[in-house]
Order: structure tokens, then sequence, then C-alpha cells
């Protein structure tokens, strides 16, 4: 299975992929290109293994620039892995049933534009949630609207503060992320 991982932040999610193929859990599977969005340190992650790496930077263009550096490469599934720009409808539409995103709460809670990051963490205090979680869904025009795939859930408690629900969260999303590619690679292939 050929993927590529778009990125915006420090890369843990791309790491956590990286770490499956090394350890063997994610066989057949290769990281094809990573696309990033903006300068940060995921792109350093992705170069430190050699990957092919792109700095999209352009955010007007980003999907079609995507989509020109996808062409050709049989690409099997496009992963979101802390990506903070919104693909375009084309762009999703072209893709459509292969892009895949992790979302760091329970949706349909705390979905959508503007929710993502501390953001959402913050919301999830401001309620009083007692459990939140991650999402992996399969993406759609609509911002964090598409198919769930997999979620985890952890305790939220009274005295959590908005580093520890980061911490909680991550831990999550490295037991989802995985099983989700391995789930649909089962189906893909
Ligand atoms: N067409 C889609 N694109 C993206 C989706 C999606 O479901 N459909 N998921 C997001 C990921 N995401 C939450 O999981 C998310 C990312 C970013 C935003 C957001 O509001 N972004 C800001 C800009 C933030 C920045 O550039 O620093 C914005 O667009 O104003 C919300 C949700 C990825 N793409
Ligand atoms: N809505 C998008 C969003 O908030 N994504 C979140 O960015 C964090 C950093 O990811 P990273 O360490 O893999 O860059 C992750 O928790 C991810 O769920």
């Amino acid at each position: 299975m050929k993927i590529a991982v778009f990125v915006s932040g420090s890369g843990s999610n791309l790491q956590n992929i990286i770490d499956a193929i090394q350890d063997g859990s994610l066989p057949n599977t290769e990281i094809a290109m990573v696309m990033a969005d903006r300068d940060c340190y995921a792109v350093e992650r992705s170069l430190d293994y050699d990957i092919p790496t792109f700095l999209l930077e352009e955010k007007k263009t980003f999907s079609e620039d995507a989509d020109h550096n996808l062409e050709g490469e049989n690409i099997d599934l496009i992963v979101l892995a802390g990506f903070l720009s919104i693909l375009s409808k084309e762009f999703v539409e072209k893709w459509q049933g292969k892009i895949i995103n992790i979302h760091p709460a329970l949706l349909p809670k705390y979905g959508g534009k503007g929710m993502y990051g501390k953001h959402v963490h913050q919301a999830v205090l401001d309620a009083g949630d007692q459990v939140s979680g991650a999402t992996v869904h399969f993406v759609t025009a609509g911002v964090d609207e598409g198919e769930i795939i997999l979620q985890g859930e952890f305790a939220v408690e009274k005295t959590d503060e908005i580093a520890d629900l980061q911490r909680k969260v991550a831990e999550v999303e490295k037991e989802i992320m995985i099983q989700a590619i391995q789930k649909l690679t089962e189906k893909i292939g």
C-alpha cells in the first residue's frame, strides 16, 4: 500500500506511521511522499527518513499543487496527519474514499472549521466532558463530516489542562491511526 502523508505540525502522527512500518505493524506499506502546507517539524522528520518531501506553502493552490505531485504515483491512501489546511472540493471529489484524517476529539463533537489543536482541547475542558478521545474518519468536502472509521477514548480528569489532553490524545492517536491503516490495507490491498 503506497501512502502520501499531509502534514502541518510536529509530525507525531507521521512518526507513528514511520515507526509502525519499521516495526512490522504495517507490512507492505510505504510512505511514498510527505507534503506540508508550511515549514514544520514534520518536514524534518520526513527528510530524516529520506522520504520524498514537498513543502507547498502557497495556501491558495495547495490542493492543486498536491494533486500535481500525486499524479502517476499510484497512491492508494492519503493520510492527513495533523494537517491544518482545508482541501478543495475538487481535490476531495477526485480522491474520494482514499483520504483519511485524524481528529483530536470524538466526532461529531468539536469538529469543523476553527476546531484544531488546542482549540479542540479547550472546547472539551469548557464543556466539562468526562470522556474524550480521537477519531479517524474519511475526508469529504465538508470539514470533519466524513464517515467515521475508528475512535478511541480516554477519561478526562477534573484537574486536566490542555497539556494533559494533548498527551492523552497522542496516546490514543498512536493506536487508532495504525489500526485504521491496517483496516484499510485489508480493504484496498
Ligand atoms: N475538505 C476537508 N479538508 C480537511 C478536513 C476535512 O474533513 N475536509 N479535515 C481537516 C483536519 N481538521 C480537523 O481534523 C481541521 C484542520 C483545520 C481546520 C481549520 O479551521 N483550519 C484553519 C486554518 C488553520 C491554520 O492554517 O493554521 C482554517 O481553515 O481557517 C479545521 C479542521 C484537514 N482538511
Ligand atoms: N483538526 C486537525 C487537528 O487538530 N489535528 C491534530 O494536530 C495534532 C498534532 O498532530 P501532529 O503531531 O501529527 O502534527 C494531532 O493531535 C492531530 O489530531
